[in-house]
This record gives structure tokens, sequence and C-alpha cells, in this order.
């Protein structure tokens, strides 16, 4: 039988977002997100990362390299007893604004467009009514909701200075919301 997933922004949402984070060393975890996630995972979410990586496009770093960063998150979320299902990212941008023309696409994938989550859906058997999705921008939400997920819930992101319209502080306060219980 399928089951819910947690869709999760990265940058923003797991990790602070410094700008085109692609090293391990540079990667921050927001705080409260690894308590978060076991609470999704002990309640029956598939964990699944979401993550637009233009700077692929850009120029600034290659799929090796995300490849690797994202290696090394699994291997720490694994020893904290996370266990995520997928990661799945979107290397591309739309013509002209790409360096690399391989990855100068107008894809299905880049948040907004819902591909990334309709592809982990696909491959994992994820139930999209029953799910969850987090993000820290408004395009993270507009894919959620593109893709059908039930509940697309917008947080602060710490990194970002100044007002901005959120429903929840940080995963944790959003998981009090929902009525996630602690793991
Ligand atoms: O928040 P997620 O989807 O996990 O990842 C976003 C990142 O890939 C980068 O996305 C960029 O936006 P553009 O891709 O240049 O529009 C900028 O916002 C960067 O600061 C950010 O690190
Ligand atoms: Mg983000
Ligand atoms: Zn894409």
């Amino acid at each position: 039988m399928s089951r819910p997933a947690a869709f999760l922004d990265r940058d923003g949402v797991i990790n602070v977002d410094h700008g085109y984070v692609h090293r391990w060393e540079d990667f921050e975890f927001v705080p409260g997100v690894v308590d978060g996630l076991r609470r999704l995972q002990a309640a029956g979410y598939a964990l699944v990362i979401v993550t637009n990586q233009s700077g692929i496009a850009r120029g600034f770093y290659d799929e090796d390299a995300l490849g690797r960063l994202h290696d090394a998150l699994r291997a720490d979320l694994a020893a904290k007893g996370v266990t995520l299902t997928s990661i799945e990212y979107c290397p591309h941008l739309p013509p002209p604004h790409a360096e690399l023309a391989r990855y100068a696409i107008d894809c299905d994938c880049r948040k907004p467009a819902p591909g990334m989550i309709l592809r982990a859906a696909r491959a994992h058997d994820l139930d999209l009514a029953r799910s969850l999705l987090f993000g820290d921008r408004a395009t993270d939400l507009e894919a959620g909701r593109r893709a059908g997920v039930g509940r697309c819930v917008l947080l602060a992101a710490d990194a970002k200075p100044g007002p901005q319209p959120v429903d929840y502080l940080n995963l944790p306060e959003a998981l009090d919301a929902l009525s996630v219980p602690a793991a």
C-alpha cells in the first residue's frame, strides 16, 4: 500500500541557506530539524528532499560534488537514526540563464514545477494526498499544490532576515501544530 511522504525543501529548511551550498563543511543544519525528521519518520512518513540546484546549471559546482554532499548528508542522518527515502534535485535553469548548455532546459522539475515530487511519488509509491510538504518559499508550496500534496507548509528561513508571511517558525513548531507526535 502506498504511504505518505514528508517532502522537504533543502536550503532554508534542512540546512541554513548560505547560498548554493555544495560542500559538507558548509552544511549547517537548521536548529531542531533532525528531531523533526525523526518525528516524521516515526509517524510513518517517507522522507524526501526536493531541492532546486541551479548552481549546477550556473557552473558553480557539478553533479559529482552535489552527490558527495548528499552522500555525507545521508550518512550523517543515518548515524542519527534518520533514513532518507530519496533526495530529488533539479540541476537545470531555463535558457538564457544557464551557464552550461546541457543544463539549459525549460524543465518540468525546477520548483514551482511539480516534477521532482511526482518523480519520487512514482518511484516510491507515495500517497500524495496524505503527504506533507515543508518549504521556505512560495515556489516550494506551489510545487506541492501542483503535485497534489495534501498539506503544504511555509516555514521561516533563518538565513533570510526581514518580515515574511510564514505559517510556522521551524519544523518542530509546524509538527506540533499538525499534531505529529514526538518520536
Ligand atoms: O531551497 P532549495 O530548493 O533546496 O535550494 C535552493 C538553492 O539551490 C539556491 O537557490 C537559489 O535560487 P535560484 O535557483 O538561483 O533561483 C538561491 O536562492 C540560493 O541562495 C539557494 O542556495
Ligand atoms: Mg529553500
Ligand atoms: Zn529541472
